[in-house]
């Protein structure tokens, strides 16, 4: 442990009745960091947030917050905020009091409260909100203010999950800034749980992939983005193009293959992004089953004994139209390693 770290999981095991859905888990989690728990559903990130939150007793392990093991002490004694994707505010209340609602029930009154919830509606940019209802707000005002009712409380670490999802795609993206700023101006420590890889790329400090209950890849943004180690963090964040090491040979969808070059030693699999494999040269050739221009990209699929293979190229290549044949290369230079 870190003398930076501020939430230890130790072993964590999560389970429903007989059934574990979180084996396991280790993770250290600093001051300060914005961590993103990614994975496909059911993969256990919810699980793992409310075991945090406390709201689940753990079947194994400990969770440890600030030097101190809070395995087992009851949500409302462990300073963990939560916000959920329903931020139910109270429609009759005004944002005030939405936001001091929590702040009341530890029994804060008078000046200190208006100032401590005034301090939490600066923080969201919704100083001049105090007396509206929620109906009266956007979503993503309402959501705001889900988020200065959270801060206010003073959390040592707060937990979102899926904060953004209720959000139309324009909102989201301010959301995204929105929470990244309210983060580092507080220096918060925060948890959020997505399974949109963009959202989790371009909000956290650190990703933990998650797949069956376990972490399949813990890193920045950028290893989880350009090294994957494995086929699944591959897939998850967009290679297409993957294939495993099979006595010396790459296997995908289709026929094994050996590549002109001689594989990186101990690599257990091979994968390309659509834009790493060239177009109109080299060893391999497909048919062209899918054509898209997509703006900048022209996107195509291939039909090849290999499987399918996804290519993009730049909108100012010249175009090619289904049916066609074309070469292509796949080259370990362009390749990334998957190690597991
Ligand atoms: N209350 C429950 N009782 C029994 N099993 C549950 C319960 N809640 C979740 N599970 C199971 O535990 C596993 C992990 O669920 P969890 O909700 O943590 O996944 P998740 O990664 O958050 O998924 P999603 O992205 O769909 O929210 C799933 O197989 C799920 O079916």
């Amino acid at each position: 442990m870190s003398d930076q770290t501020l939430l230890s999981l130790n072993n964590l095991t999560l389970s429903y009745g007989k059934n574990t859905v979180v084996d396991r888990l280790n993770l250290e989690i600093e001051k300060g960091e914005l961590i993103a728990l990614l994975g496909p559903s059911g993969c256990g990130k919810t699980t793992t947030m409310r075991a945090i939150a406390g709201l689940m007793t753990p079947s194994g392990g400990e969770i440890v917050l600030d030097g101190r093991d809070v395995t087992r002490v009851p949500p409302n004694k462990r300073e963990v905020g939560l916000m959920f994707q329903s931020y139910a505010l109270f429609p009759h209340l005004s944002v005030f009091e939405n936001v001091a609602f929590g702040l009341k029930l530890k029994g804060m009154r008078g000046s200190d409260l208006s100032a401590r919830v005034g301090e939490g509606l600066s923080a969201v940019g919704l100083g001049d909100y105090a007396d509206r209802r929620p109906a009266d707000l956007s979503g993503g005002q309402q959501q705001r203010v889900a988020l200065a009712r959270s801060l206010v409380m003073d959390p040592k670490v707060l937990l979102l999950d899926e904060p953004l999802s209720n959000l139309d795609a324009r909102l989201r993206l301010e959301m995204r800034t929105e929470l990244q700023r309210v983060q580092k101006a507080n220096d918060l420590t925060m948890v959020f749980v997505t399974h949109d890889q963009s959202e989790a790329l371009s909000l956290a400090d650190r990703i933990v992939v998650m797949k069956d209950g376990a972490i399949e890849q813990l890193g920045t943004p950028e290893d989880i983005y350009n090294r994957p180690e494995s086929a699944f963090v591959a897939d998850f964040v967009g290679f297409e193009n993957i294939f495993t090491v099979e006595t010396g040979k790459l296997k995908g969808k289709g026929e094994a293959f050996t590549l002109p070059e001689a594989l990186p030693a101990g690599a257990k699999g091979l994968a390309w992004r659509p834009r790493f494999v060239r177009l109109g040269e080299g060893a391999f050739s497909g048919t062209v089953i899918g054509a898209a221009f997509v703006g900048q990209m022209r996107e195509y699929v291939l039909e090849t004994p290999l499987g399918q293979i996804k290519v993009d190229v730049d909108a100012s290549a010249p175009a090619h139209s289904l049916g066609q044949q074309l070469a292509f290369d796949l080259r370990v230079e362009d390749a990334v390693i998957l190690k597991r």
